[in-house]
């Protein structure tokens, strides 16, 4: 008999990169829909500054217990069965998150959403590789992170779309589980899609997620500059991440803006990360020098934080985003979160790709859950010692002073990425191996 089947065509794969990118749209919109409404959560439950820096580290302690089975479940279930069982954890932990005011149920709803957001992505990441592998594969990443970041995005622009849910801190949390929905949706349609296109075509393997495992015992033998680049990894989202956690409650405490505008200004960074982080990886595909791109990323980091804590606001200027509203910033503010959104989106797009340049293939997937597993650790403490300095010393409207300490630390943690960008750089100037260019073949 004969069992050749055709490769599906190619508005199946598009169809399979919209569905997953729903799911992640979901995924990242619950992450960060806890964030428009930390003032509320101190007025009302009177949760402290500590208790919120809590509730973030608790998805990272999630993350990394199942970060360390790796893509066991993937493995064993398949992408179809685990897509879907990893966005009802997520609208599960996005009802606990809101059901009760206990802060001890809100916590474990935030450690649910990392059992089952961390490897969603995982999963996610899987699909693309089986759908995409030998086409349009990094494109396709690049469009999903973009998707992904637009549930950032949206999270921080439903204080203006969906303004007067923001009397009370559970009906925002409420609209965040509705958007679960949609990844539980998503996810059931690319299950049909996928067992329909395996009816008649020839779909991709799945990439074993035994790559994925860490392999402890050759660790050693991975290249100082990748430790380098993991080292940036850590420091850099142990600054960016647990910035955005309290970004639109310090622009309201500490500037005195609207939350409506203060979601707005937050939402600069995943914006700009959507447009340019495709325009960076394009770049950098170009000309190579990807140690330079991140030492200048690391550079331009290094002043934001001490500039939006001591220079004057400046006059304001008008900031409109299509279909969502118009707000007039201070022009400080606007220029800081610019500026960050625009490293946020040249790191992430020259790093996570360096690794492949660095490590053997054989070992890319052990190399990359390695990197993932240090992030969740400083993503983890960082919010615990902001919280914890946010409170010592009194940070509020009254006295907004008291979110300097905050503000220095994450400029010790941008020294710390510029001291190990450098190195990376320097490093690679012997090596050249994150110098080169597909295109010069340098
Ligand atoms: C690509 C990278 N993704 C991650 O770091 C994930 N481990 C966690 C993302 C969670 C965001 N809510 C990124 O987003 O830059």
């Amino acid at each position: 008999m004969n069992t050749f089947k055709p490769a599906p065509p190619k508005v199946y794969r598009w169809a399979i990169l919209f569905c997953v990118s729903l799911a992640m749209f979901g995924n990242y919109y619950v992450y960060d829909s806890l964030w428009p409404i930390v003032d509320l959560l101190r007025e009302d439950p009177g949760f402290s500054y500590a208790q919120i820096g809590m509730l973030s580290t608790a998805y990272n302690i999630a993350a990394l217990l199942v970060l360390l089975v790796g893509g066991y479940a993937i493995d064993r279930f398949g992408t179809q069965k685990a897509l879907l069982v990893f966005a009802l954890i997520c609208l599960g932990a996005a009802v606990l998150t809101v059901a009760t005011s206990r802060y001890e149920v809100i916590l474990a709803g935030r450690f649910l959403l990392g059992v089952g957001a961390e490897p969603l992505i995982v999963a996610a990441t899987t699909v693309l590789a089986k759908w995409f592998k030998g086409k349009e594969l990094s494109f396709a990443f690049g469009i999903n992170l973009s998707i992904s970041r637009l549930g950032s995005a949206s999270a921080d622009w439903s204080t203006s779309f969906a303004s007067p849910l923001y009397t009370n801190w559970q009906d925002p949390l409420w609209l965040a589980s509705a958007v679960a929905g949609i990844s539980v949706t998503a996810a059931m349609l690319y299950w049909i899609l996928e067992k329909r296109a395996q009816q008649q075509y020839q779909v991709g393997e799945v990439v074993s997620a035994n790559d994925d495992k860490i392999d402890f015992k050759s660790l050693y033998k991975f290249p100082l500059a990748y430790w380098y680049i993991v080292a940036l990894c850590v420091v850099f989202y142990a600054t960016v991440f647990p910035f955005r956690s309290f970004a639109i409650d310090y622009f309201q405490q500490a500037h005195g803006i609207t939350r409506e505008t203060a979601g707005l200004l937050s939402s600069l960074l995943p914006v700009a990360a959507i447009i340019l982080t495709p325009l960076f990886g394009l770049l950098v595909d170009r000309v190579g020098r990807r140690g330079l791109f991140m030492a200048a990323g690391a550079i331009v980091m290094l002043p934001l934080f001490v500039a939006v804590t001591y220079l004057p606001a400046g006059p304001d200027v008008y900031l409109w985003i299509p279909f969502i509203g118009s707000a007039m910033v201070p022009l400080t503010l606007f220029i800081v979160i610019f500026l960050l959104g625009a490293v946020f989106s040249l790191i992430p797009a020259v790093m996570w790709p360096s690794v492949a340049y660095l490590v053997d293939a054989r070992r890319l997937g052990s190399a990359y859950a390695l990197m993932t597993l240090c992030q969740q650790v400083g993503w983890a403490v960082v919010p615990l010692i902001i919280g914890r300095l946010n409170d010592v010393f009194d940070a509020g409207p009254t006295y907004p002073q008291g979110y300097a300490p905050g503000m220095w630390f994450y400029t010790l943690l941008a020294a710390i990425g510029v001291y190990f960008a450098f190195k990376l750089w320097h490093h690679d100037r012997d090596n050249a191996r994150l110098a080169s260019s597909p295109h010069t073949g340098a």
